[in-house]
Order: C-alpha cells, then structure tokens, then sequence
C-alpha cells in the first residue's frame, strides 16, 4: 500500500508522519497520528515547543506541495496532564497557515469520529469511551488548548462512528466581552468599501479563542453574502484586525481572565444574519440562522462555519438576551449556504455555568456559557508524508497565491 524504498527514493519511512485526511463542510483537518515529534510539559507548554521547535513541520505539512495556505491541520498527543489525571481521553494541538491555535470546532467534529474509529495504539484513552446504550452514543473528552471539550458520537451496532448523525461538542466557557464597540480607523487602516466612514461598530466574543464580529453591511457590503468577492472582504478585514490590534484601548476585549496564551484576536467573522436556507442537518427546528464568512489566522478561510466561532455567537446571543437555554440556532459558512445547507453547523446554550465572582470581560461578570455545536465530518484519505533530502521545496513547504504572493517555508 505504502510507496517502497525505491519509488519513493533517499527516505527514511521510520521517519515519516502519518496521517488520515478529514473534512467538516469542506474544511480540512489532516490529522497526525504518529511521526511528530515527542512534545514535553503540560499541553500548553507542548504547543510553545511545538511552535518554537518544530514550526517547519507544520509548514511541510499544510503548506504546498502537500497542502494550500486554507489547509488546516490536528496533531495528537495522548499524553497531556488532564489525560493523566483522568479529566480528558486524548489532548490535542491545533495548526493552521501561520502557527498553532488554542481551539478549533470544525476539527473538533471529525476527531469526534476518527477517536471513536481508532485503534488502541492510536488512541490509548479508548478503553475510557462512555457508551449510552439508550441513543447508541459515545462520549469523550478531549483536551484541546483552551480547555476540555466533550465530543459526543453517535455509533453503529459496530462500535465504529456513524456518519448518517451528527457529532456534537460541548465547548468550553464561552462569554461575549464587547457589543456595539466602535472601532477607529486612522487612514492607513481604511478599505475601499468604507466609503467616507472613519469607523466601524463590532462585537467581541469567545468560545476558545476570541473573535470580532461584524455585519456584512457595517464592513461595507451592501450586497451581503450572497456571492462575497473574498479578495475585497480579506482585504477590509485584514485592515479591521489590524487596526483593532494596533489599538492598546481595545486589547481587553481579546483578554482571557485565566488563559493567558488564548489573549489574542484570532478571527474577524462576517455576519450575514439576512440569509434563510433550507437545512438538512439534523431534523429539529431552529429559531435563528446566519451565514458568516470567517477569517481566521492569517486571512485563512474557513470553509465551515466554525465550531469555536458558533460557540462564541451562542455565547453572544445569550448575553444580548436574542435566544434562550436550549434553544438551538443554525450556522452557516459560504459553503453550506451554497449547497443547500448541506453542512451547517447548529449551536445552542447547553448550560449557563455559575457567574465568577471576578470580572470577565469588559462587560463585567457577564454570563459565561457552555454551547453544544453540532455537525458532520467525512473521511477524505490516508497520507503518509515522505521527505526526499535534495528536494528543496518539499521539506520547506511554499505557499503561492494572491495575497501573500510566493513565500517559502525555510
Ligand atoms: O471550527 C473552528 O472552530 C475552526 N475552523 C477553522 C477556524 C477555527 O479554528
């Protein structure tokens, strides 16, 4: 099955990274199960080292020739402190085009799927998966670096995951922590679309990482998301992110009141609460439906409508009293907008956890939820990653295209 020693040329398969290739509505998760290399400390520790050591891996791994700059990617790592103490089943780091990030949902989903499909030597926790016999469901924790999530799959009388249901997770405490929060933008942070404005209104919200929120109309663009020009809509977001982290006054609302490695404003979604399509996600009703568009690391597009980011719109919507516990919304990417709303995500407040004594956010101890986010995620192939020693190109990794030009891994 594997290529040989002679096809493959100078390579040492002991070496090689194994993979198996998943997508949730489109959005790729290449995840590593054997290869990387071993990682010490705690997870947050193990993410750092992973970043300050080993970045070139990721580059080799999500970047071309093997991957595209919207590549993303999951590495397992079976050994974490909430593994060893019992809290979690399985830890994981997240990768997408310019690091590693603290939570990723669409992920989230198809590791729900692959953990449950996995053998032992993969995935040692697997003796701990919780069956419900009742909905023929099992629950796992996985520890991600923002917190623990509990990924709940729906299996066949096989044991292996069912693809015909949805996998769900529940995030970790989300809290919005900005609404209607005007955004200055000197003239070197201004795009075309703004016309004579010198400002934009925005929220804030977390659900594992922070993201800014903005309605399609307020960016710019009249014509909502119905068919986005993503050039122009990277562009004006790229110039909103970084004129919010250019700005010391709006650094609190990208502030995490315990996760000092989450403080940072991972994502600008695009709101486009206009839109109404069709689901075919799961057979319940919903109260709300939005499409957003969302740009997340380095103007990365998310192909789904983003686990942590639905996490942090539930979160939103609760605090601005817009839906109440249990009542379940439905996301959608462009992508699912697109093919008949094939792929939306839905979110709903699972628990609304106790308020801290502490200030939150800027809006002071303001509810603090946990969401259930529910999707599908699919099988796409197996890959093992070789590296020839002359090939140049293909240890660095390189990334080609409009917006970065062509830049390479080194
Ligand atoms: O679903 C999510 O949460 C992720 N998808 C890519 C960007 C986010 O990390």
């Amino acid at each position: 099955m594997y290529p040989s020693r002679e096809v493959v040329g100078d390579v040492t398969m002991a070496q090689s990274i194994k993979c198996v290739d998943m997508h949730t509505t489109g959005e790729p998760t290449r995840i590593v199960y054997s290869g990387f290399p071993n990682l010490t400390g705690t997870l947050l520790e193990k993410r750092r080292e992973a970043s300050e050591k080993h970045d070139h891996i990721r580059r080799r791994l999500l970047w071309e020739p093997r991957g595209h700059w919207d590549m993303y990617g999951a590495v397992l790592i079976p050994e974490t402190e909430h593994v060893a103490s019992g809290n979690a089943d399985m830890g994981v780091l997240f990768m997408h085009n310019d690091g590693f990030s603290m939570m990723c949902g669409h992920a989230t989903i198809a590791l729900g799927r692959f953990l449950v499909d996995a053998e032992e030597p993969v995935f040692p926790g697997r003796k701990r998966l919780r069956l419900n016999r009742d909905n023929s469901m099992v629950q796992l924790n996985l520890h991600v670096p923002s917190g623990i999530l509990e990924i709940t799959v729906p299996i066949l009388p096989s044991g292996k995951s069912d693809v015909s249901r949805s996998v769900s997770f529940l995030s970790v405490p989300s809290f919005a922590t900005g609404m209607s929060v005007p955004i200055p933008l000197p003239e070197a942070y201004r795009w075309p679309e703004l016309g004579n404005r010198t400002s934009v209104t925005v929220d804030f919200s977390y659900g594992g990482a922070f993201y800014c929120l903005i309605d399609v109309e307020e960016l710019g663009f009249p014509d909502r998301l119905v068919k986005p020009d993503l050039g122009r809509t990277s562009h004006a977001t790229k110039l909103l992110k970084a004129a919010i982290n250019a700005n010391p006054s709006l650094t609190e609302f990208a502030k995490h009141p315990d996760v000092d490695q989450a403080g940072y404003l991972y994502s600008v979604m695009i709101v486009d609460a206009e839109q109404k399509h069709p689901t075919r996600i799961a057979d319940g009703s919903f109260v709300g439906e939005e499409t957003g568009l969302c740009f997340f690391a380095n103007q990365q597009i998310d192909r789904s409508p983003t686990g942590g980011c639905v996490a942090a719109r539930i979160a939103l919507a609760y605090a601005k009293g817009d839906l109440a516990l249990g009542q379940r919304w439905l996301y959608h990417s462009i992508l699912s907008k697109s093919h008949a709303g094939i792929g939306g995500f839905a979110g709903s407040v699972a628990e609304v956890l106790p308020r801290a004594a502490k200030t939150v956010s800027p809006l002071g101890n303001s509810p603090q939820v946990r969401v259930r986010v529910e999707g599908q995620a699919f099988y796409t192939g197996m890959y093992t990653v070789v590296v020839e020693e002359a090939d140049v190109l293909g240890k660095s990794g390189f990334v080609l295209n409009p917006m970065e030009g062509s830049r390479n891994g080194g």
